[in-house]
């Protein structure tokens, strides 16, 4: 019997901490050994020769609809599931919606994870739904383990995932306080985005540039601020999904400083598309909240290379392309963009190579944040005792996202064309080769 199962040797190995070459033993699922001076045993069932690459831990993905059950001839777990393997990440958290039925008890959400148990190639956890109604479910869905819990403040989009009222949302954060666990919410104000739309569409207006300034950055700032007033009556932990601008950030930063537990995320397309992305590509590029202008992209860098993002979730929310299209009236058409797959393409070349982002800070943002932040302790970093949870990427290879790269079940997304530098050549899960050079390698 050889020592080890896999030995990765000669990479250069980055962790949240520093950036050194040297050699990895894994036994069992788990990171065994980490050495700098060759002093690994040649021993192990399979070595993979990392000369020239960089071996980063396997991004946590805190922000995916896999839409399966229900809906997965929008998505599915396992070809939602390879996308990520193919873009270096190897956990996701899925979103209570839009699946159907939606996560919202305990059985629904038991459904989910056998069928996640089933299909998915790298490690699956759950947020549980918020929604009217369901507060006496929380308590059963944390005992089964989700990670934390989800509300939408605007309408959701999917008829059955209904949208949290005052009292919902306040007495929800009661009982996630006492659960200990943390809010995770859509945050712009419903009332805003109403108005502004039907204004908006009474005038005829329906242009891209129409749609975004019916959900403004302000509406997201309204939203976060109520929330915040909440998560400080009811010590209930709080995190921000999704945030378009830094100064949906800021807000957030200063209740930080007065010691509330809240968090915030943002999304690779609001760090490299912005509203012209909307209006040259359609109904591709729409999400909500909307693109913004070149200007909020570049601030909101500026509080990612800072340190005030918490977490990077692709919001990888998929539809058929028939449902993406968008002829003229923008307010048609579904909101959410494919993207699961090209994270770390995006954060390397937008944020690495063009903005001076650390590897230490994206290995920060992308696993050991939302690892400590979510309890996964055994995730987060390279070390002895760590699962063996690891990405390889080739920071030389350039390359251009085609079509034909695409493990979504509907091969549509606004980067495809777009040139990255940096390139995933193989994802291990587990101690497990699941990604290796444009192929999935396990069923
Ligand atoms: N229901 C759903 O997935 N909505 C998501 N799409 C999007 O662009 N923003 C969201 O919240
Ligand atoms: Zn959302
Ligand atoms: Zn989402």
């Amino acid at each position: 019997m050889p020592m080890y199962d896999l030995i990765i040797k000669n990479g250069t190995i980055v962790t949240p901490d520093s950036t050194f070459e040297g050699d990895i033993a894994i036994q069992d699922g788990k990171i065994t050994k980490v050495v700098t001076d060759n002093s690994l045993e040649n021993d192990a069932a399979d070595t993979i020769d990392a000369e020239g690459l960089h071996v980063l831990p396997g991004l946590i993905d805190p922000h995916v609809h896999f839409n399966e059950p229900g809906r997965t001839e929008w998505e599915g777990l396992e070809t939602g599931s390879q996308s990520l393997a193919a873009g270096g990440a190897t956990t996701f958290f899925d979103m209570p919606l839009n699946s159907t039925p939606p996560v919202i008890d305990q059985e629904k959400l038991n459904a989910k994870k056998d069928l996640a148990a089933e299909k998915s190639v790298v490690n699956a956890h759950f947020w549980g739904g918020l929604v009217p109604g369901n507060v006496a479910e929380l308590k059963d869905m944390h005992d089964r383990g989700v990670i934390g819990f989800k509300a939408f403040m605007p309408p959701s989009g999917i008829e059955d995932f209904d949208n949290t009222d005052d009292e919902t949302i306040f007495t929800g954060m009661q009982e996630i306080a006492r659960l200990g666990s943390r809010l995770a919410v859509h945050a712009e104000s419903p009332v805003i985005c109403e108005q502004l739309a039907k204004e908006k569409q009474r005038q005829g207006k329906t242009s891209a540039r129409d749609f975004a300034e019916s959900r403004p950055i302000i509406s997201e700032i309204d939203a976060v601020n109520h929330l915040i007033s909440y998560a400080e009556a009811t010590g209930c932990k709080l995190h921000i999904v999704h945030a378009s601008s830094r100064k949906v950030v800021n807000v957030v930063k200063d209740a930080q400083a007065r010691g509330v537990d809240v968090t915030v995320e943002t999304c690779p397309h609001y760090l490299a598309l912005t509203l012209k992305d909307l209006e040259e590509q359609g109904g591709i590029a729409k999400c909500m909240p909307p693109l913004r202008d070149s200007h909020e992209v570049d601030d909101l860098w500026n509080a990612v290379l800072e340190g005030e993002v918490n977490v990077i979730g692709s919001d990888h929310s998929p539809a058929p392309a028939d449902m993406k299209q968008i002829t003229d009236n923008y307010f048609e058409g579904w909101g959410g963009i494919s993207g699961a797959q090209s994270t770390l393409n995006i954060l390397l070349t937008e944020g690495y190579f063009k903005r001076g982002l650390t590897l230490q800070r994206l290995v920060q943002l992308t696993s050991a944040s939302p690892a400590k932040l979510f309890g996964l302790s055994s995730k987060g970093t390279i070390a002895a005792g760590f699962d063996a949870d690891i990405t390889l990427v080739n920071l030389n290879e350039r390359f251009e996202l085609k079509k034909e790269d695409l493990f979504y079940r509907h091969k549509h997304s606004p980067y495809i064309g777009k040139t990255y530098q940096g390139a995933v050549k193989t994802t291990i899960v587990n101690g497990r080769v699941v990604y290796h050079n444009g192929e999935i390698t396990v069923h």
